[in-house]
């Protein structure tokens, strides 16, 4: 079947939706010369095709029995075929038919293949394995034959031939559709989607649909030259449309049989050449235009903050797990392995109270996010809860289905990750966006999702709300963009945030005011925040609490003056000492010797034990349990100092 060389779907994706991105798809084709020409040739076809009836100097079927196959004359322009009909009128009128098949077939092949590519791709798993062998199956099947075998069933007639080409072809844009598909669900703006509680067809129609746009124009454009070359071949056969029918593949079918005029080959022959080669032409232009402008989308560059010495919070006091607003319960998240599934996170318990700010801290990898994602229902493919529970609210919410899930995620919890231009859809504008959450959980739509959202935008500082309501993500700084996802995120009122290194990828004046945001928000909104940074300056400035990840597990959770002050753990001490401080005396940041043992190869006692100055045989013989929030075997007789080795 057709093989199809389509712009980079990334690029393809994110360009050419939205008004602006048409207007500089548009601009990027009428740039080149040769588009430009097919472009032209494609709206005469199409001028021809509207306006046969004025334009047609006879009735396609008139016939003048004193003029057959005459040439070229005064009477009839392009001459006659064996039976006197007008072949200029012929082939005017051919081309109405030529369009109406070539449009309608396409459409067809996008009404099922795209929504099959969707499901095969943002589904994954078994459905996707068996999708793509009949994808690979329909790809070793002749077209033509397909297309035969069709109208014998269903028989002769306009729409059985453009169902006939439609299933030649639905499965080329099944194929462009599930790549696409398979890409976009790991970005995070699926996730936000996920969070904000939108059910699967939203998120497949509304948000990664809008991506595919300019893959499949291109891929459409291309497919329309061909369901042209489908029907003329059909026709040509004698299985297309009733010969009375003025078809340029009849036309061909009966010069044949009349080889004593060989003019009468030359006007369809000429159509179908120029009008598959145009479809053509200008489908690569747009693929050029699309490519073309996708240079300039680069992510931004990322900064990060140094940390900076901040006074302690006052203490607060350590949540009791009955007021938790989200608690872990010996959470164990793993991964299929070969012989058997590896954990990612070990036994861990942790409780977040109402209003509360958590810290969650750790070296990469530590399983920080994966923790995270349990709670929010977003473990990766292949990453499961192995053992344990989650609980909102008082309810376990680990073991709920799909629906159950959508209403705790976005009205009960919400999450705003690391870089907001992923984590926004590029192709809707933000207006669109907050009005999703708002339309799911708050049943707000209209004029009422519009004001709701002018005011979230206002009350995260997003300058001029109501005009930048109709911006697209790129249209807005790092700092800016953020506030709009954490508007987003607010949307439908969430009693607990989790910010996945929320400012990490801010400049240092933007990070600490999207913090005081977050903190302000906190006290009006009554709303706990889950804090995952690897920023001991912002866990300082803003948390109540921290817990410490080392290798999977928990190792300490204390109030952070505590935490800062007196850790207990010889892990918490190493991760501040290697923290710089402004009263730091040092020329060279003290690092924690050694590397975090990757998941699989933890060590049966204490985890960081290998890298541990006060490490005994007894840490190494069997597991530490957390007792007193702190899993240590010699927590009671170390005094530890935070102080560079
Ligand atoms: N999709 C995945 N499939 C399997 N393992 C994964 C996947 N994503 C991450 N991991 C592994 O899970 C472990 C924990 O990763 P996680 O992202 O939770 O760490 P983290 O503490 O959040 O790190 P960072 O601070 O760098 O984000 C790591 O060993 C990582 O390699």
């Amino acid at each position: 079947m057709t093989h199809l060389s389509i712009p980079d779907p990334e690029v393809a994706a994110h360009t050419g939706s939205g008004p602006a991105g048409s207007r500089r798809v548009l601009t990027g084709v009428l740039r080149q010369p040769a588009a430009v020409v097919g472009l032209l040739f494609l709206l005469v076809v199409a001028g021809a095709a509207i306006f046969a009836d004025w334009l047609a100097p006879y009735a396609p079927t008139e016939k003048d029995f004193d003029h057959p196959l005459s040439g070229p004359s005064s009477l009839h322009w392009l001459g006659t075929d064996d039976v006197g009909q007008d072949t200029l009128s012929r082939l005017i009128y051919g081309a109405r038919i030529a369009l109406l098949v070539a449009f309608g077939s396409v459409g067809i092949a996008m009404a099922i293949g795209v929504p099959f590519g969707l499901l095969l791709g943002y589904r994954g798993g078994w459905r996707d394995r068996l999708g793509s062998r009949l994808i690979d199956v329909s790809d070793a099947l002749p077209g033509i034959l397909l297309g035969f075998a069709v109208i014998a069933v269903l028989g002769r007639g306009l729409f059985n031939l453009m169902l006939a080409i439609g299933l030649i072809f639905c499965m080329g844009f099944a194929r462009t559709t599930r790549a696409v598909a398979l890409a976009e669900r790991q970005k995070l703006y699926v996730d936000a989607a996920k969070v904000a509680g939108l059910r699967t067809p939203a998120i497949l129609f509304r948000q990664v649909l809008p991506n595919l746009a300019g893959a499949l124009i291109v891929q459409g454009s291309v497919f329309l030259a061909s369901a042209i070359m489908v029907e003329s071949a059909l026709s040509f056969l004698g299985i297309g449309l009733e010969s009375e029918t003025p078809t340029w593949g009849a036309m061909l079918s009966n010069a044949a049989a009349n080889t004593q005029q060989p003019f009468l080959a030359l006007p369809p022959g000429l159509a179908i050449v120029f009008t598959v080669l145009a479809f053509n032409i200008v489908g690569v232009g747009i693929g050029d235009a699309l490519t073309g402008t996708g240079r300039g989308l680069s992510r931004r560059g990322r900064k990060r903050r140094r940390p900076t010495p901040q006074a302690p919070r006052p203490a607060a006091p350590v949540v009791s797990e009955s007021r938790a607003v989200l608690e872990f319960r010996d959470v164990t998240v793993a991964v299929e392995g070969r012989k058997r599934p590896t954990p990612l996170v070990q036994d861990v318990s942790l409780a977040i109270g109402r209003a509360e700010v958590v810290a969650l801290l750790g070296e990469s990898g530590s399983g920080k996010s994966m923790l995270a994602r349990s709670a929010l229902g977003l473990l990766p493919a292949g990453v499961e809860l192995a053992s344990g529970s989650v609980w909102f609210e008082g309810k376990r919410i680990d073991d709920l289905d799909h629906r159950g899930m959508r209403k705790i995620r976005g009205a009960g919890m919400a999450v705003v990750l690391q870089d907001p231009m992923s984590a926004l859809s590029p192709v809707h504008t933000i207006g669109r966006q907050i009005g999703e959450p708002l339309r799911a959980h708050a049943g707000l739509t209209g004029k009422a999702a519009r004001e709701r959202a002018v005011e979230l935008l206002d009350r995260v500082g997003v300058e001029d709300a109501r005009r930048r309501l109709n911006d697209y993500p790129h249209q807005f700084s790092g700092g800016m963009a953020q506030r709009v996802a954490i508007a987003m995120a607010l949307a439908a009122g969430p009693r607990l945030l989790i910010a996945d290194e929320a400012t990490s990828a801010l400049d240092v004046t933007t990070q600490s005011q999207v913090l005081d945001l977050l903190l302000e928000l906190r006290d009006d909104l009554d709303m706990a925040i889950l804090l995952i940074t690897h920023d001991l300056g912002v866990v300082a400035e803003s948390c109540d609490r921290a817990a410490v990840m080392y290798a999977g597990e928990l190792v300490e959770v204390n109030d952070v003056t505590s935490l800062f002050d007196k850790p207990r753990h010889p892990y918490t001490a190493a991760l501040l000492a290697a923290n710089p401080t402004s009263e730091a005396d040092v020329v060279r940041l003290p690092t924690i010797p050694g590397r975090v043992p990757p998941a699989g190869e933890w060590p049966v006692g204490c985890h960081f034990a290998g890298r541990c100055a006060y490490a005994r045989t007894e840490c190494t013989e069997r597991a530490v349990p957390l007792v007193h929030d702190v899993r240590c075997a010699r927590a009671d007789e170390l005094t530890l100092e935070v102080t560079s080795r």
